[in-house]
């Protein structure tokens, strides 16, 4: 666990439902929450939130799991960052989720889209921005507190410039940024930098999204690197075990998705073993700052993130 400046403790690793299915994510929640998992990551993006409201309801219906031991995560989509939509979004996505409160509600992307019911509205042809500002929508996030709907508030896809501008601004503090690290994208700089200003890091796309690895626009996965496969045969485990445990020791959370109750299994299963200095710097040395969710079509948006390096 580790504990969040509201003095919430979030698990280290999460279940990602992005691309899990709705025909399948439904057991694969209650699968995970049966293998041990209690931090679930969630978004209206990703158009499944009902389907993983059943499988939290029915763990919580057969008594394997209380609601206080879950952490559930979920976002607020880019269409929706006017600040009068905030409180009616969750309110709405808890429906879905079949939960009173969420343990953390978070910003999706600093960047905003005119408000439709389409993920990626489009206006003649190109994306149809909302100049929207993400302190604007932040005082409809510290209102899902104060009312009760959201335990903490974070955000996503952020650069240290937003968060400095935030944390100049608020009067509740983010408590996580969620953002991509892997070995291609290790990210060190911002996480030491959240970790200063007591915000905690998730990463999502831990394993490098292995089901794009012939994608030719990704970074190949590190658990297809030769020396990574060596050591998972070193310390019996696999290639995703080692690349968890190295992403766990740089101090943040991670949330790898799967549907599949044997690779949940492998993806908890991480604590009972270490690297090596050297394998440390090994992985270190794959970086390549390259990103999966580079989004650069939206690169010419008043809030778009990562012109900086970081
Ligand atoms: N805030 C943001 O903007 C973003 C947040 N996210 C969040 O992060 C989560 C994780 O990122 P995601 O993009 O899903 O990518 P991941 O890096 O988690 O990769 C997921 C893929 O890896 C496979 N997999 C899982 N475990 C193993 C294993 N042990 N060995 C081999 N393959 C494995 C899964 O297959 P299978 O399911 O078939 O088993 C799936 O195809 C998302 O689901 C989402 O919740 C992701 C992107 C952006
Ligand atoms: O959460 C997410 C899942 O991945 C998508 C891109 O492939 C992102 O757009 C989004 O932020």
């Amino acid at each position: 666990m580790l504990k969040l400046n509201t003095g919430h403790q979030i698990p280290i690793i999460g279940l990602g439902t992005y691309k899990s299915d709705k025909g399948e994510v439904s057991q694969a929640v209650q699968d995970a929450i049966d293998v041990g998992y209690r931090h679930f990551d969630c978004a209206w993006f990703y158009h499944n939130e009902s389907e993983v409201g059943v499988g939290i309801q029915a763990k919580i219906q057969d008594g394997t799991v209380k609601r206080e031991d879950l952490f559930v995560v979920t976002k607020l989509w880019n269409n929706f960052h006017a600040k009068e939509c905030v409180v009616p979004m969750l309110k709405q996505q808890l429906k879905s989720l079949q939960l009173d409160y969420i343990d953390l509600y978070l910003i999706h992307w600093p960047f905003g889209f005119k408000e439709t019911s389409d993920s990626w509205p489009v206006d003649e042809g190109s994306a149809a921005y909302s100049d929207v500002d993400y302190l604007e929508t932040w005082q409809g996030m510290e209102e899902c507190v104060e009312l009760g709907l959201a335990r903490a508030i974070g955000i996503s896809n952020f650069n240290s410039a937003q968060i400095t501008r935030l944390l100049n601004a608020v009067k509740i503090k983010p408590s996580v940024n969620q953002i991509e690290v892997n070995p291609n994208i290790n990210n060190k700089k911002i996480i030491q930098f959240c970790k200063e200003k007591g915000i905690v890091v998730t990463g999502y796309c831990p394993l490098g999204r292995v089901d794009c690895a012939n994608d030719p626009d990704i970074p190949k996965p590190t658990i297809f690197d030769e020396r990574v496969i060596a050591m998972a045969e070193k310390y019996k485990k696999t290639p995703a075990q080692i690349i968890l445990r190295y992403l766990i020791n740089l101090g943040i959370t991670v949330i790898p998705k799967t549907v599949t109750k044997k690779r949940m299994i492998e993806n908890l299963n991480v604590f009972d073993f270490d690297l090596e200095g050297e394998e440390t710097d090994y992985i270190d040395s794959l970086n390549k700052n390259v990103r999966i969710c580079s989004f650069s079509s939206f690169e010419d948006h008043k809030y778009f993130p990562f012109h900086l390096e970081y």
